[in-house]
């Protein structure tokens, strides 16, 4: 079990950091969130041992995460950090410094173990390349194999894949993250990418001002976001009053999904359609209310100026009442 106590840091007067507790159990997957700057890598670092805490305390298996105050080489043998810069060889190739991270002892197992890593992040055909020769995206493959290599007890990943282009990022990422649960590791991983979190994480924390503002599974925070910030991590949303979509809630704001606006023949809630955005399945259409933006989605483009009536669709309402 990971266990991160009230800790608290700054890289200077400013606090990065303040007070932050969580854990995460063995196998477990926690995903961190917040805008950036917000200090998500800084966390990750932390974790790592990169600096001395000032307040606080991080433990694996209750054993304290030293910083370079105490430890000569950064970092412990049971936890891998794959950060936003890959820190590869560049002069060897994608096996070899695979292979770097893996025993020497049985050099047949190394070597299967080394095809087995690289057909993981899908780069059998660049076994024999050096790394220089390699494009963002394959580099971050090679960092990501690298750190899986000796199966380490906790990976730390700082946006694990956002160097990697949309038609191999959701294999890779179901690979990656199906392995690491099969091999009960735990997973720490930074992101702004609500893929990385809504089908993996078994718990997100939510950062924002030094502080977590909300800690828990990606279904709960979905479902009841309770801040602007939550919500518009996991969808385009609106900010409305309930009474303006005739259901019996809370006086406090409330944030729609886009997705849970529907047009409707009753005079119900009057918006005027000012743009359509082509978003593949759907347009995301953006019409005026009160002086305000509000965005639905819509099987077709509406023609502008037109006036159309909106309401919650079924689903919306259940998750608005629970
Ligand atoms: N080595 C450093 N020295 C001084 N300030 C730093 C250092 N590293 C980060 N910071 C500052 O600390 C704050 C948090 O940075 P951090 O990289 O942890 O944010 P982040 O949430 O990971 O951001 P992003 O999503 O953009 O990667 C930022 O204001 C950043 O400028």
């Amino acid at each position: 079990m990971l266990q991160v106590q009230n800790i608290s840091f700054g890289y200077d007067d400013k606090t990065i950091l303040d007070h932050i507790s969580f854990s995460v159990a063995p196998g477990e997957q926690l995903s961190i969130i917040g805008e950036s700057g917000s200090g998500k890598s800084t966390i990750l670092k932390l974790l790592y041992g990169t600096y001395d805490l000032p307040e606080g305390e991080i433990l694996w298996k209750n054993q304290p995460i030293l910083g370079p105050k105490y430890n000569l080489v950064i970092g412990y043998d049971f936890m891998k950090y794959v950060a936003q810069e890959f820190d590869l060889m560049p002069f060897i190739t994608v096996k070899e410094n695979i292979g770097k991270f893996l025993s020497n002892f049985y050099p047949e197992e190394k070597e299967q173990r080394a095809k087995e890593l690289i057909a993981l992040v899908d780069l059998v055909e660049f076994t024999d390349v050096k790394v220089k020769l390699l494009s963002g995206g394959q580099k971050q493959r090679v960092a990501l194999a690298r750190a899986i290599a000796k199966e380490p007890e906790i990976i730390l990943l700082d946006e694990p894949f956002s160097h990697i282009d949309n038609f191999q990022k959701q294999t890779l990422r179901r690979n990656l993250f199906k392995y690491l649960k099969e091999k009960n590791i735990s997973c720490v991983v930074a992101t702004h990418d609500r893929e990385d979190v809504l089908p993996y994480a078994d718990h997100m924390i939510v950062l924002n001002n030094g502080k977590i503002i909300a800690n828990n599974t990606p279904e709960n925070l979905y479902k009841q976001p309770e801040k602007p910030l939550i919500a518009s991590f996991f969808d385009e949303f609106n900010t409305m009053r309930a009474s303006s979509l005739g259901i019996n809630a809370t006086s406090e704001p409330i944030f729609v999904y886009a997705h849970e606006l529907q047009l409707t023949k009753s005079p119900a809630l009057e918006v005027r359609v000012t743009q359509n955005y082509y978003r593949g399945h759907q347009y995301l259409v953006e019409a005026e209310y009160q002086s305000k933006a509000i965005f639905f989605y819509h099987n077709t483009a509406l023609p502008p100026n037109t006036t159309v009536h909106l309401q919650l669709n079924v689903a919306a309402k259940k998750r608005l009442k629970s």
